[in-house]
């Protein structure tokens, strides 16, 4: 069995494997590094998310493990082969969900298919395959302003999942949307981890998310930046927010901020 409950058929259960991460931004030398000697593994199936205060090296580490920047020492893996550029296999999502404003939503999940050598038709079929698993084949001939923002967040996550990546990086994907929206798209996003066998790393500041979501929480601290605690969140999904065990996990990464002296509790609740 994997991390989420279900059987693992692969032969390595570890999907990707970040050893000895260092990062300092050229123009920045002389500065504490923005990665100091990072290590993590993340396994096929789990759900990762990295939690900590603004720039602390989150986003820099979450494009290091997708191939999209290069460390300056150390060595990312993905399925114990050694990445050395982005890696085809995985896909990010950020906030700004990055549709094409001139493209239909059917359009703008057909995008990432483009480059894949499909037919018209098999393009054009999965794309509506993947907008319908978020809810939205009845919004697919619609331009990006015609959609609310929770719409486009899921139209970018269909595009997303549409390549079938293995690793899905996601950098604050719901931090702009109203708390209903927002709660919405953190179950379907379960739901479509489950049903496509999916690997998450996922960059929040909000702490609710990161334990509703996580099987596992990665506490990040600046100055230099590092993963300083971890936390196993073993509660079965759906998890419910208002239960005792769900409080105490969250108290305990205030806690844990706190002890580190990252800054007041308010800066990390919702
Ligand atoms: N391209 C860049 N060039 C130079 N410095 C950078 C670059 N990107 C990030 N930094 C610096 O690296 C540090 C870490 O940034 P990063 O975006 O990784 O932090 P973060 O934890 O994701 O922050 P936030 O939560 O505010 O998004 C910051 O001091 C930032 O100014």
């Amino acid at each position: 069995m994997d991390a989420t409950g279900r059987k693992s058929t692969v032969a390595h259960k570890t999907l990707l494997e970040g050893s000895g991460l260092w990062k300092t931004y050229s123009g920045n030398e002389g500065a504490e590094p923005v990665l100091s000697n990072v290590s993590l593994q993340v396994e096929r199936g789990e759900f990762v998310s990295l939690v900590g205060p603004s720039g602390c090296g989150k986003s820099t580490l979450l494009h290091v493990l997708g191939g999209f920047a290069r460390p300056d020492r150390g060595e990312v893996r993905l399925g114990g082969a050694p990445l050395a550029g982005p890696a085809s296999r995985a896909v990010m999502l950020f906030q700004e969900y990055g549709l094409l404003p001139w493209r239909s939503a059917l359009g703008n999940v057909e995008l990432g298919l483009e480059p894949l050598g499909m037919s018209v038709s098999d393009r054009r079929e999965r794309a509506r395959y993947y907008l319908q698993l978020v809810q939205l084949d009845d919004k697919r001939a619609l331009l990006p302003h015609q959609l609310s923002g929770g719409m486009k967040q899921r139209v970018a996550l269909a595009r997303a999942l549409a390549v079938r990546p293995e690793l899905l990086l996601m950098d604050e994907p719901f931090a702009a949307l109203d708390t209903f929206t927002r709660y919405h798209l953190q179950d379907q996003l379960l739901e479509l981890q489950r049903k496509e066998a999916l690997t998450v790393v996922l960059v929040t500041h909000d702490i609710d998310e990161a334990v509703y979501l996580s099987d596992r929480v990665l506490l990040m601290e600046g100055g230099p930046g590092r993963i300083h605690t971890e936390l196993a969140i073993a509660l079965a999904k759906p998890r419910d927010r208002g239960q005792r065990d769900f409080q105490a996990y969250r108290k305990r990464i205030l806690e844990a901020f706190r002890l580190t002296g990252n800054g007041p509790e308010e800066e990390f609740t919702i």
